[in-house]
Protein backbone atom coordinates (compact mmCIF):
# COMPACT_ATOMS: atom_id res chain seq x y z
CA UNK A 1 0.00 0.00 0.00
CA UNK A 2 1.22 3.25 -1.04
CA UNK A 3 1.29 6.05 1.70
CA UNK A 4 1.13 8.95 -0.43
CA UNK A 5 0.88 11.29 2.80
CA UNK A 6 4.48 10.11 3.67
CA UNK A 7 5.16 10.43 -0.07
CA UNK A 8 3.69 14.62 0.04
CA UNK A 9 5.75 15.50 3.50
CA UNK A 10 8.67 13.74 1.85
CA UNK A 11 8.84 15.41 -1.46
CA UNK A 12 7.74 18.89 0.26
CA UNK A 13 10.71 18.66 2.24
CA UNK A 14 13.30 17.32 -0.55
CA UNK A 15 12.43 20.48 -2.62
CA UNK A 16 12.78 23.08 -0.19
CA UNK A 17 16.74 21.02 0.94
CA UNK A 18 17.47 20.61 -3.10
CA UNK A 19 16.74 24.33 -3.88
CA UNK A 20 18.58 25.73 -0.77
CA UNK A 21 21.58 23.37 -1.29
CA UNK A 22 21.27 25.74 -4.88
CA UNK A 23 21.59 28.35 -3.26
CA UNK A 24 18.05 29.36 -4.47
CA UNK A 25 14.76 30.37 -2.97
CA UNK A 26 12.49 30.82 -5.78
CA UNK A 27 11.30 27.69 -8.38
CA UNK A 28 9.79 27.94 -11.59
CA UNK A 29 7.56 25.45 -13.07
CA UNK A 30 6.11 25.21 -16.29
CA UNK A 31 1.84 24.09 -15.95
CA UNK A 32 0.72 22.74 -19.03
CA UNK A 33 -3.03 21.88 -17.43
CA UNK A 34 -2.25 18.61 -17.44
CA UNK A 35 -1.31 16.15 -14.34
CA UNK A 36 2.43 16.12 -13.78
CA UNK A 37 2.50 19.78 -13.91
CA UNK A 38 -0.55 19.90 -11.34
CA UNK A 39 1.23 17.84 -9.33
CA UNK A 40 4.55 19.28 -8.98
CA UNK A 41 2.86 22.82 -9.01
CA UNK A 42 1.00 21.84 -5.81
CA UNK A 43 3.87 20.56 -4.70
CA UNK A 44 5.66 23.44 -5.24
CA UNK A 45 3.55 25.62 -3.45
CA UNK A 46 3.57 23.82 -0.66
CA UNK A 47 7.22 24.27 -0.47
CA UNK A 48 7.55 27.56 -1.80
CA UNK A 49 4.37 29.64 -1.02
CA UNK A 50 4.96 32.84 -3.02
CA UNK A 51 8.22 32.30 -3.95
CA UNK A 52 6.91 29.56 -6.82
CA UNK A 53 5.71 30.89 -10.70
CA UNK A 54 4.16 28.38 -13.05
CA UNK A 55 4.48 29.67 -16.71
CA UNK A 56 1.67 28.89 -19.07
CA UNK A 57 3.23 28.39 -22.51
CA UNK A 58 -0.05 28.02 -25.11
CA UNK A 59 1.00 27.74 -28.80
CA UNK A 60 -1.37 27.52 -31.79
CA UNK A 61 -1.69 24.00 -30.93
CA UNK A 62 -2.30 23.90 -27.03
CA UNK A 63 -6.31 23.10 -26.94
CA UNK A 64 -7.98 25.79 -25.12
CA UNK A 65 -8.99 23.28 -22.61
CA UNK A 66 -5.26 22.81 -21.22
CA UNK A 67 -4.85 26.89 -20.64
CA UNK A 68 -8.41 27.01 -18.50
CA UNK A 69 -6.94 23.79 -16.87
CA UNK A 70 -3.99 25.11 -16.06
CA UNK A 71 -5.75 28.76 -14.43
CA UNK A 72 -8.01 26.86 -12.36
CA UNK A 73 -5.31 25.02 -10.87
CA UNK A 74 -3.65 28.68 -10.15
CA UNK A 75 -6.62 29.53 -8.62
CA UNK A 76 -7.81 26.95 -6.72
CA UNK A 77 -4.35 26.79 -4.87
CA UNK A 78 -3.39 30.71 -4.91
CA UNK A 79 -0.30 30.24 -7.30
CA UNK A 80 1.22 33.23 -9.12
CA UNK A 81 1.47 32.68 -12.54
CA UNK A 82 2.52 34.25 -16.23
CA UNK A 83 1.54 33.58 -19.85
CA UNK A 84 3.95 33.44 -22.16
CA UNK A 85 3.07 32.62 -25.69
CA UNK A 86 5.39 30.28 -27.82
CA UNK A 87 3.56 30.82 -30.77
CA UNK A 88 5.72 33.67 -32.50
CA UNK A 89 8.82 31.37 -32.14
CA UNK A 90 7.01 28.39 -33.49
CA UNK A 91 5.35 30.60 -36.78
CA UNK A 92 8.94 31.54 -37.60
CA UNK A 93 10.14 27.80 -37.41
CA UNK A 94 7.11 26.85 -39.93
CA UNK A 95 8.01 28.84 -42.67
CA UNK A 96 11.28 26.77 -43.05
CA UNK A 97 9.72 23.49 -42.43
CA UNK A 98 7.75 20.54 -43.66
CA UNK A 99 4.68 20.20 -41.57
CA UNK A 100 6.10 17.17 -39.82
CA UNK A 101 4.67 17.25 -35.92
CA UNK A 102 6.70 15.25 -34.04
CA UNK A 103 9.50 18.35 -35.36
CA UNK A 104 6.99 20.92 -34.21
CA UNK A 105 6.51 19.24 -31.08
CA UNK A 106 10.01 18.41 -30.13
CA UNK A 107 10.56 22.77 -31.28
CA UNK A 108 7.61 23.85 -29.07
CA UNK A 109 9.30 21.85 -26.05
CA UNK A 110 12.37 23.06 -26.46
CA UNK A 111 10.79 26.72 -27.17
CA UNK A 112 9.10 26.09 -23.40
CA UNK A 113 12.77 25.41 -22.22
CA UNK A 114 14.18 28.13 -23.51
CA UNK A 115 11.34 30.29 -21.90
CA UNK A 116 10.98 28.76 -18.54
CA UNK A 117 15.16 28.93 -18.12
CA UNK A 118 15.07 32.51 -19.13
CA UNK A 119 12.59 33.23 -16.74
CA UNK A 120 15.04 30.98 -13.89
CA UNK A 121 17.63 33.55 -14.83
CA UNK A 122 16.05 36.50 -14.92
CA UNK A 123 13.97 35.77 -11.22
CA UNK A 124 17.08 33.71 -9.89
CA UNK A 125 14.66 30.55 -9.71
CA UNK A 126 15.46 26.86 -10.23
CA UNK A 127 13.53 25.32 -12.85
CA UNK A 128 11.59 21.96 -11.44
CA UNK A 129 11.02 19.36 -13.73
CA UNK A 130 7.97 17.29 -14.46
CA UNK A 131 8.48 14.13 -15.64
CA UNK A 132 7.36 11.08 -14.22
CA UNK A 133 9.05 7.49 -14.42
CA UNK A 134 7.18 6.04 -16.83
CA UNK A 135 7.82 8.89 -19.38
CA UNK A 136 11.74 9.13 -18.22
CA UNK A 137 11.93 5.28 -18.82
CA UNK A 138 10.29 5.12 -21.73
CA UNK A 139 12.48 8.25 -23.11
CA UNK A 140 8.68 9.48 -23.56
CA UNK A 141 9.70 13.17 -23.80
CA UNK A 142 11.85 15.79 -25.95
CA UNK A 143 16.03 15.39 -24.68
CA UNK A 144 16.83 19.35 -23.75
CA UNK A 145 12.97 20.43 -24.15
CA UNK A 146 10.35 19.02 -21.27
CA UNK A 147 12.94 16.97 -20.37
CA UNK A 148 15.49 19.64 -18.87
CA UNK A 149 15.40 20.90 -15.30
CA UNK A 150 17.78 21.18 -12.32
CA UNK A 151 15.15 18.96 -9.86
CA UNK A 152 12.49 16.52 -10.48
CA UNK A 153 10.39 15.72 -7.25
CA UNK A 154 8.16 13.03 -9.46
CA UNK A 155 10.50 11.56 -11.35
CA UNK A 156 10.07 8.12 -8.98
CA UNK A 157 6.40 7.64 -9.47
CA UNK A 158 5.18 5.67 -12.23
CA UNK A 159 1.91 7.34 -14.03
CA UNK A 160 -0.70 5.20 -13.55
CA UNK A 161 0.35 5.61 -9.99
CA UNK A 162 0.53 9.03 -9.74
CA UNK A 163 -3.77 9.40 -10.20
CA UNK A 164 -4.27 8.66 -6.72
CA UNK A 165 -1.20 10.87 -5.52
CA UNK A 166 -2.99 13.63 -7.16
CA UNK A 167 -6.06 13.37 -5.99
CA UNK A 168 -4.50 13.26 -2.30
CA UNK A 169 -3.29 16.96 -4.06
CA UNK A 170 -6.34 18.11 -4.30
CA UNK A 171 -5.85 18.57 -8.27
CA UNK A 172 -8.93 19.52 -10.25
CA UNK A 173 -11.30 16.83 -11.02
CA UNK A 174 -11.21 18.60 -14.81
CA UNK A 175 -7.39 17.11 -15.07
CA UNK A 176 -8.03 14.25 -13.20
CA UNK A 177 -10.57 12.64 -15.88
CA UNK A 178 -8.62 13.71 -19.14
CA UNK A 179 -6.50 11.58 -20.86
CA UNK A 180 -2.40 12.49 -20.69
CA UNK A 181 -1.77 14.57 -23.46
CA UNK A 182 2.04 16.25 -24.53
CA UNK A 183 -0.51 18.56 -26.12
CA UNK A 184 2.11 19.09 -28.43
CA UNK A 185 -0.75 18.63 -31.54
CA UNK A 186 -4.02 18.83 -31.98
CA UNK A 187 -6.23 15.60 -30.14
CA UNK A 188 -2.59 13.83 -29.49
CA UNK A 189 -2.48 11.43 -27.00
CA UNK A 190 0.28 9.70 -25.13
CA UNK A 191 -1.59 6.71 -24.83
CA UNK A 192 -2.12 6.57 -28.56
CA UNK A 193 1.09 7.52 -29.51
CA UNK A 194 2.66 5.18 -27.04
CA UNK A 195 -0.19 2.00 -28.26
CA UNK A 196 -1.18 1.48 -24.76
CA UNK A 197 -2.37 2.30 -21.83
CA UNK A 198 0.01 3.49 -19.13
CA UNK A 199 -1.03 0.64 -16.48
CA UNK A 200 -0.44 -1.68 -19.53
CA UNK A 201 2.86 -0.35 -19.92
CA UNK A 202 3.37 0.33 -15.89
CA UNK A 203 2.75 -3.08 -15.13
CA UNK A 204 5.42 -4.45 -17.05
CA UNK A 205 7.93 -1.77 -15.93
CA UNK A 206 7.34 -2.50 -12.71
CA UNK A 207 8.46 -6.16 -13.45
CA UNK A 208 10.77 -5.31 -15.91
CA UNK A 209 13.10 -2.58 -13.93
CA UNK A 210 12.38 -3.06 -10.45
CA UNK A 211 11.58 -6.59 -10.04
CA UNK A 212 14.51 -7.02 -12.42
CA UNK A 213 12.39 -10.61 -14.18
CA UNK A 214 13.71 -11.61 -17.14
CA UNK A 215 12.02 -12.37 -20.48
CA UNK A 216 10.80 -15.84 -19.73
CA UNK A 217 9.08 -14.93 -16.42
CA UNK A 218 7.16 -12.48 -17.84
CA UNK A 219 5.99 -14.40 -20.77
CA UNK A 220 4.84 -17.10 -17.99
CA UNK A 221 3.55 -14.26 -15.75
CA UNK A 222 1.38 -13.64 -19.33
CA UNK A 223 2.95 -10.64 -21.21
CA UNK A 224 2.97 -10.81 -24.97
CA UNK A 225 6.87 -11.18 -26.72
CA UNK A 226 6.40 -8.42 -28.77
CA UNK A 227 5.09 -6.16 -25.94
CA UNK A 228 8.12 -7.21 -23.90
CA UNK A 229 10.45 -6.42 -26.96
CA UNK A 230 8.86 -3.33 -27.70
CA UNK A 231 9.09 -2.02 -24.57
CA UNK A 232 12.48 -3.36 -23.49
CA UNK A 233 13.83 -1.85 -27.10
CA UNK A 234 12.70 1.51 -26.31
CA UNK A 235 13.84 1.64 -23.39
CA UNK A 236 17.11 0.93 -24.24
CA UNK A 237 17.10 3.30 -27.61
CA UNK A 238 16.21 6.14 -25.78
CA UNK A 239 18.29 5.52 -22.11
CA UNK A 240 20.77 8.34 -23.55
CA UNK A 241 18.36 11.04 -22.77
CA UNK A 242 19.02 10.17 -19.14
CA UNK A 243 22.79 10.76 -19.20
CA UNK A 244 25.39 13.55 -19.37
CA UNK A 245 26.99 14.26 -22.92
CA UNK A 246 30.03 11.35 -23.77
CA UNK A 247 33.20 13.46 -23.58
CA UNK A 248 36.42 12.17 -24.88
CA UNK A 249 38.45 11.17 -22.26
CA UNK A 250 41.97 12.72 -23.37
CA UNK A 251 44.35 11.77 -20.17
CA UNK A 252 47.20 9.82 -21.72
CA UNK A 253 47.31 12.69 -24.47
CA UNK A 254 47.60 15.62 -22.50
N1 LIG B 1 6.01 13.81 -21.95
C1 LIG B 1 5.37 14.04 -23.03
O1 LIG B 1 4.21 13.83 -23.12
C2 LIG B 1 6.18 14.49 -24.18
C3 LIG B 1 6.73 15.77 -24.33
C4 LIG B 1 7.53 16.06 -25.44
C5 LIG B 1 7.74 15.07 -26.37
N2 LIG B 1 7.12 13.86 -26.18
C6 LIG B 1 7.32 12.76 -27.10
O2 LIG B 1 8.68 12.38 -26.98
C7 LIG B 1 9.15 11.95 -28.24
C8 LIG B 1 10.31 12.83 -28.63
O3 LIG B 1 10.82 12.44 -29.88
P1 LIG B 1 12.28 11.90 -30.08
O4 LIG B 1 12.66 10.98 -28.97
O5 LIG B 1 12.34 11.37 -31.45
O6 LIG B 1 13.12 13.26 -30.05
P2 LIG B 1 14.33 13.79 -29.16
O7 LIG B 1 14.80 15.04 -29.80
O8 LIG B 1 13.96 13.84 -27.72
O9 LIG B 1 15.46 12.65 -29.32
C9 LIG B 1 16.00 12.39 -30.59
C10 LIG B 1 17.39 13.03 -30.75
O10 LIG B 1 18.26 12.52 -29.75
C11 LIG B 1 19.58 12.42 -30.27
N3 LIG B 1 20.03 11.01 -30.12
C12 LIG B 1 19.50 9.89 -30.67
N4 LIG B 1 20.16 8.77 -30.27
C13 LIG B 1 21.12 9.20 -29.44
C14 LIG B 1 22.15 8.52 -28.68
N5 LIG B 1 22.29 7.21 -28.70
N6 LIG B 1 22.96 9.27 -27.91
C15 LIG B 1 22.82 10.62 -27.84
N7 LIG B 1 21.89 11.31 -28.55
C16 LIG B 1 21.06 10.61 -29.34
C17 LIG B 1 19.53 12.83 -31.71
O11 LIG B 1 19.96 14.17 -31.75
C18 LIG B 1 18.07 12.71 -32.06
O12 LIG B 1 17.64 13.61 -33.05
C19 LIG B 1 7.96 12.07 -29.20
O13 LIG B 1 7.29 10.84 -29.24
C20 LIG B 1 7.08 13.13 -28.53
O14 LIG B 1 5.73 13.09 -28.89
C21 LIG B 1 6.39 13.56 -25.13
N1 LIG C 1 1.28 24.70 -22.74
C1 LIG C 1 2.23 24.51 -21.82
N2 LIG C 1 2.49 25.49 -20.93
C2 LIG C 1 3.42 25.32 -19.97
N3 LIG C 1 4.15 24.21 -19.83
C3 LIG C 1 3.92 23.22 -20.70
C4 LIG C 1 2.96 23.30 -21.72
N4 LIG C 1 2.96 22.14 -22.41
C5 LIG C 1 3.89 21.36 -21.83
N5 LIG C 1 4.47 22.01 -20.81
C6 LIG C 1 5.53 21.54 -19.90
O1 LIG C 1 6.14 20.38 -20.46
C7 LIG C 1 5.88 19.26 -19.63
C8 LIG C 1 5.68 18.04 -20.46
O2 LIG C 1 4.43 18.09 -21.00
P1 LIG C 1 3.71 16.78 -21.45
O3 LIG C 1 2.29 17.12 -21.57
O4 LIG C 1 4.00 15.68 -20.45
O5 LIG C 1 4.39 16.54 -22.72
C9 LIG C 1 4.67 19.66 -18.79
O6 LIG C 1 4.62 18.95 -17.58
C10 LIG C 1 4.94 21.13 -18.57
O7 LIG C 1 5.90 21.32 -17.56
O1 LIG D 1 3.09 16.91 -18.13
P1 LIG D 1 1.69 17.39 -18.02
O2 LIG D 1 1.50 18.26 -16.85
O3 LIG D 1 1.24 18.04 -19.27
O4 LIG D 1 0.78 16.13 -17.77
P2 LIG D 1 0.21 15.08 -18.82
O5 LIG D 1 1.40 14.27 -19.25
O6 LIG D 1 -0.76 14.27 -18.04
O7 LIG D 1 -0.38 15.79 -19.96
MG1 LIG E 1 0.54 17.34 -20.99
Amino acid sequence: MKDWKKVKQYLISFLKDEVSKAGFEKVTVGLSGGLDSAVVAILCKEAFGKNLNCVLMPSQFSSQSSIEHAIEVCEKFDIRYDIVSIEPMVSAFLKNMDNDKLRIGNFSARMRMSVLYDISFKEKSLVVGTSNKSELLLGYGTIFGDIACAINPIGEIYKSDEFEFAKLLGVPESILTKAPSADLWEGQSDEDELGHTYKEIDDLLKLMVDDKKSKDELLKLGFEASFIDKINNRMKANAFKGKLPTIAKLGEYL
